[in-house]
């Protein structure tokens, strides 16, 4: 199979990556990230989440932050909704898209959710319908598929299932996670061979955390099986508050270099990005996550 000529990277630094921080982040800070991501020429960002602060205390705030950013025609600016009241709330603070995340593995449901998988996916219809009758697009999330941190290994004919009921439901887009990171190229391109015998190829992302080191790799395993949608965090941020250990997604500076180089083509200015990345991680105090940005900023 061909590689893509166009890649559409989904930006996750503001949701995925910041959820996760255990230090507050203002407002303020969340607000100018989203700015400085869309000045760097992504077309899709997910701002933040509607879910219960208790389980998530990052991702309160979400509706101010959508109030202050500077939406610009052309670019999505997405929020997760785990159930009704999280998307009539999205809603409100005049999101225009949303996501639903479900999981390949039970336990996971059960410590992200509170809920089995198939009550997750009786919880998302109610979404769906209030999603069509407002014009409101959904993107569908599957987590562990190549892993669980409870379960350990998941199969592709687990994850088939989940992804199939999110599109038949109504998801544009199933994303497909491996939340911990521990999945290989091999593993990867294994995945979307099963799972795109129940969900087109066009419909399903990557979303890579790169734990182990191996994020590139199965994003480039990916494109070789014809995938063409990517989740990445600027600046590598990230984890997830459900899977202890956990590193952040893979750094969207790191995707748009490997890109570049294939020739394929992301709409992105990498300078723009990596001084986003730079920006926010002086923020958090923290080391940024991409190595291009490093190499980039070293030199
Ligand atoms: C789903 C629930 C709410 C169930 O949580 P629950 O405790 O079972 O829910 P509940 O319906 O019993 O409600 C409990 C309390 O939460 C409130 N509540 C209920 N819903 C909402 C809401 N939408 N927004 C705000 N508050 C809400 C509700 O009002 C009530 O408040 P109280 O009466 O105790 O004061 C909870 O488990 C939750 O919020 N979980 C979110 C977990 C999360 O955000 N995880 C990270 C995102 S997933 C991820 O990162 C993976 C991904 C997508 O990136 C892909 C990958 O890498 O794998």
């Amino acid at each position: 199979m061909s590689l893509p000529k166009h890649v559409r990277l989904v930006e996750v630094g503001p949701r995925d990556g910041l959820q996760n921080e255990a230090q507050p982040i203002s407002v303020a800070d969340k607000v100018r990230l989203v700015n400085d991501l869309t000045e760097a020429g992504l077309a899709y960002i997910e701002v933040g989440s509607f879910v219960s602060p208790k389980w998530v205390p990052q991702m309160a705030g979400s509706a101010e932050v959508f109030a202050g950013i500077q939406q610009r025609p052309g670019v999505t600016y997405a929020a997760l909704a785990p159930n009704l009241r999280g998307f009539e709330d999205a809603l409100a603070a005049g999101v225009k898209e949303v996501a639903v995340f479900a999981a390949a593995s039970e336990a996971f449901s059960q410590r992200n959710i509170n809920c089995s998988i198939s009550e997750s996916l009786k919880r998302f219809e109610p979404i769906m319908d209030a999603a069509r009758s407002h014009g409101v697009r959904v993107r569908g999330y599957v987590s562990c598929v190549l892993g669980c941190p409870y379960e350990g290994k998941v199969s592709a004919e687990q994850v088939a299932p989940v992804a199939r009921a999110l599109h038949d439901m109504g998801c544009y887009e199933v994303s497909l996670g491996d939340t911990i990171g521990t999945g290989t190229a091999g593993d990867t391109r294994r995945l979307f061979e099963v799972v795109s015998a129940q969900v087109p190829r066009e419909q399903l992302a990557g979303h890579f955390h790169d734990t182990y080191g191996q994020a590139l790799a199965n994003v480039y395993a990916s494109l070789l099986e014809g995938i063409s949608v990517f989740d990445s965090s600027v600046a590598g941020l990230g984890g997830c508050p459900y899977a202890k250990g956990a590193t952040g997604n893979i750094a969207s500076e790191d995707v748009v270099y490997l890109l570049q180089g294939l020739g394929i083509e992301t709409g992105i200015d990498l300078g723009r990005l990596i001084a986003a990345g730079q920006r926010i991680s002086g923020v958090l105090g923290r080391d940024n996550g991409s190595r291009v940005a490093r190499a980039c900023s070293a030199q």
